[in-house]
């Protein structure tokens, strides 16, 4: 069956050899890493919520975390009517702006290089000065503090749960149209915005090219939370052997007034697709080392991702199935 499975992959790409075997079992992950997911309590003032974030980009870097994860909107309250007074523009190689008006980004970039860590920096509401468009966007900077990927969010979160929730982010924001890998020393990390958790393809593309671990930072609320956050991270994690992390802002408190109510309950999910990590609604950093042999051992015993037929869903399926990167 296993061998069938491979010849039906060659006959699709002549990259895909049976020399290839023996990469599709070995881990995507080169040596173990340390992720901490950073749940954090974000209110209305921006300046506030950098500096508590940077407070816990700092605990966790101290701890050891050598990935660290902000949550969806860790800069401003979640909301459309909030978007566009937080947004802040991306600085580029050719378009540059005074730090004053990237106080996001700048401190972003300070922290990775500061505490020599990959940071994923949640997202913010980006605002391109070209278009005048919105996006929700996350950036991840290097331990170098340089910029190595800008993830929009692709899938905009538009639903209407009569008596229940109704939030409609097309409203204001545009979506993006680029699927994102990064390149780390450790291996390839496939990145989704909260809502694009719900589409199984951002993270079959991202396991296919050979990424270890799928991140999600993102802002379940009380009623798609119970429902579906956990079931969501295990699926990804369950059809594509990967870890994956969610990462959600704090519950914010009765105090704070109105506004959306993060679901919260960051967690860690390993390639066999178990909680091996979570907290629950209150500020708080999730931290767990992810290791190269869970995900060898997991695609062993349950070889799926050798056992693909490409030939049956090819029109489905990722054309150009890929090694993944060598252990
Ligand atoms: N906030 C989101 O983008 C998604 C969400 O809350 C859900 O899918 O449920």
């Amino acid at each position: 069956m296993f061998r069938r499975a491979i010849s039906s992959l060659a006959s699709i790409s002549p990259f895909f050899s049976a020399a290839s075997t023996k990469s599709i079992m070995t881990s995507p992950l080169k040596r173990p890493v340390k992720l901490a997911l950073i749940q954090l309590a974000t209110g209305s003032d921006k300046d506030v919520n950098l500096k508590r974030a940077s407070e816990k980009v700092a605990e966790a870097a101290k701890n050891g975390a050598n990935i660290v994860v902000l949550p969806e909107c860790f800069n401003s309250p979640y909301g459309t009517e909030h978007f566009p007074n937080y947004a802040e523009p991306i600085p580029t190689p050719t378009r540059t702006f005074p730090t004053s008006e990237t106080p996001s980004y700048t401190t972003l970039s300070t922290l990775a290089s500061t505490h020599k860590i990959y940071l994923i920096g949640g997202s913010i509401p980006e605002l391109d000065p070209e278009t005048s468009e919105l996006y929700n966007t996350s950036l991840t900077f290097s331990p170098t503090g340089t910029l190595l990927a800008t993830h929009r969010k692709i899938h905009l979160f538009d639903i209407d749960i009569p008596g229940k929730i109704k939030f409609i982010e097309s409203d204001v924001l545009s979506p993006g149209s680029t699927p994102t890998l990064i390149g780390t020393e450790y291996g390839s990390i496939g990145l989704g915005v909260c809502y694009d958790i719900r589409f199984p393809e951002l993270a079959m593309i991202a396991a296919r090219k050979g990424a270890f671990l799928m991140l999600y930072p993102g802002a379940f609320n009380m009623t798609t939370g119970p429902l579906h956050w956990e079931l969501l991270a295990r699926a990804r994690a369950a059809d594509n052997q990967v870890y994956v992390g969610v990462c959600s802002p704090a519950r914010r408190k009765e105090e704070d007034g109105e506004g959306y109510t993060a679901w919260g309950h960051s967690m860690v999910v390993d390639p066999n697709a178990e909680v091996v990590v979570a907290t629950e609604e209150k500020e708080g950093i999730v931290e767990w080392e992810l290791k190269p042999e869970m995900i060898s051992d997991v695609r062993k015993g349950i070889p799926i991702t050798g056992q693909r037929r490409f030939d049956v869903y090819a029109d489905v399926a990722v054309a150009e199935p890929t090694r993944g990167v060598e252990g």
